[in-house]
C-alpha cells in the first residue's frame, strides 16, 4: 500500500513555481500578488487564510489579506472586490468561505473577475471547466489530479471512479475533470441508497462526503486508489479524513492521508492557478 504524500508533492510543485517566479524578478518583472479577502473571525478561516499568505511568501509571490468585519454588508463587500478586480497589480482573488449567513456567497463569487478567479468557482470557470474549454480549475479538484497523475493514474480509460460527494468546490469539477481523463465517473451523496454497492466498484475512489471515517473496508474494492479529501476535526483536536485510514490501509493500492493529504494540495494549487492568472495579466 503506497501513502500519496500531499505534503511532500506539493514542495515539489511550489518549488517549480518559485523557480518561475524568480525568473520574472530577474527580469525586472512584478510579482505576482494574490489578494484573499477574510470575512469575520472564524478561527479556522484564519488559519486557512494565514497559511496561504504564508505559502505565497515561500515561493516570492505576494499576499495582501484585507480582513473585514463580520457584520459588513453585501453591497461593501461587493466594492472591496470591484476595488481588487480594478487593481491591476492584483492577480488572484480569492474569498475565504465560509461567510458569515447575512451574506450570499455566490453573489460574491459572481462579482469576482473570472480571470482573476483562482479558486475557479466563477460560473464562468466553472461553465468552461464544464463545456472544456480554458479556465480556472478549483485548487482541491487540480490537487486530487495531481495525486492520481504521482502514482501512474494519468489516462483513465478503463477506470471506475466514484466521487463520494457533489459540492461545488469538490465532487461536481472533480467529477468532470475524472471524465475528461475517460475515467467511468459515478457520483453518490447521502441520497444513494447501497452506496457501499456503488464505491465497491471503484478503481478510483475519492472520499468528499464531510463525514468522519465513514468510509470503511466494506466500501472499498481490493486494489483500489483513494484520495480522502475530508478535513474533520475530532474532540481530541487532531484532523482525521471520512475514510477511516486503519480499517481500509490493508485493502488499498494506494491512499492520501489526512492530514499531509489532499490539504497542503490544495494550498499548492492555489499558487498554480495565482501563476497562470499572472501570466494571464502580463501577456495582456
Ligand atoms: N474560497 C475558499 N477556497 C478554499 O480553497 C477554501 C476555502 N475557501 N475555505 C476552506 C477550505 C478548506 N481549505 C483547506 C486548505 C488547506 C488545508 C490544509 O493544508 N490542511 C492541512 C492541515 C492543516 C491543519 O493542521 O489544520 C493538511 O491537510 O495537512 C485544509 C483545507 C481550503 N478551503
Amino acid at each position: 500500500m503506497e501513502i500519496i504524500w500531499g505534503n511532500e508533492l506539493s514542495k515539489k510543485i511550489k518549488s517549480e513555481i518559485k523557480t518561475e517566479v524568480e525568473q520574472y524578478k530577474a527580469q525586472g518583472k512584478r510579482v505576482p500578488i494574490l489578494s484573499v479577502i477574510l470575512v469575520g473571525d472564524n478561527p479556522a478561516s484564519q488559519s486557512y487564510v494565514r497559511s496561504k499568505a504564508k505559502a505565497c511568501y515561500a515561493v516570492g509571490m505576494e499576499n495582501r489579506t484585507i480582513h473585514l468585519d463580520a457584520n459588513i454588508t453585501q453591497e461593501k463587500l461587493q466594492e472591496v472586490i470591484a476595488g481588487q478586480n480594478a487593481d491591476p497589480a492584483v492577480d488572484g482573488i480569492l474569498v475565504q468561505l465560509p461567510l458569515p449567513k447575512h451574506l450570499d456567497a455566490d453573489q460574491a463569487i459572481d462579482a469576482i473577475d473570472p480571470s482573476k478567479d483562482v479558486d475557479g468557482l466563477h460560473p464562468v470557470n466553472a461553465g468552461c471547466l464544464l463545456t472544456g474549454r480554458k479556465g480556472f480549475v478549483p485548487c482541491t479538484p487540480k490537487g486530487i489530479m495531481a495525486m492520481l497523475e504521482s502514482v501512474g493514474l494519468d489516462d483513465l480509460s478503463g477506470k471506475r471512479a466514484v466521487v463520494c460527494g457533489r459540492s461545488n468546490l469538490v465532487g461536481k469539477p472533480v467529477a468532470l475533470l475524472l471524465q475528461n481523463k475517460n475515467a467511468t465517473v459515478t457520483i453518490v451523496h447521502s441520497r444513494t441508497p447501497e452506496i457501499e454497492s456503488i464505491t465497491s466498484q471503484a478503481d478510483i475512489l475519492i472520499a468528499a462526503i464531510g463525514r468522519p471515517k465513514m468510509i470503511k473496508a466494506n466500501w472499498i474494492k481490493k486494489g483500489a486508489v483513494v484520495i480522502d479529501v475530508g478535513i474533520n476535526r475530532m474532540e481530541n483536536g487532531k484532523l482525521c479524513g471520512d475514510v477511516d485510514f486503519d480499517d481500509v490501509k490493508d485493502k488499498v493500492t494506494a491512499i492520501s492521508p489526512v492530514p499531509k493529504g489532499v490539504g497542503p494540495m490544495t494550498v499548492c494549487m492555489l499558487l498554480s492557478n495565482t501563476l497562470e492568472a499572472y501570466q494571464l495579466h502580463e501577456r495582456g
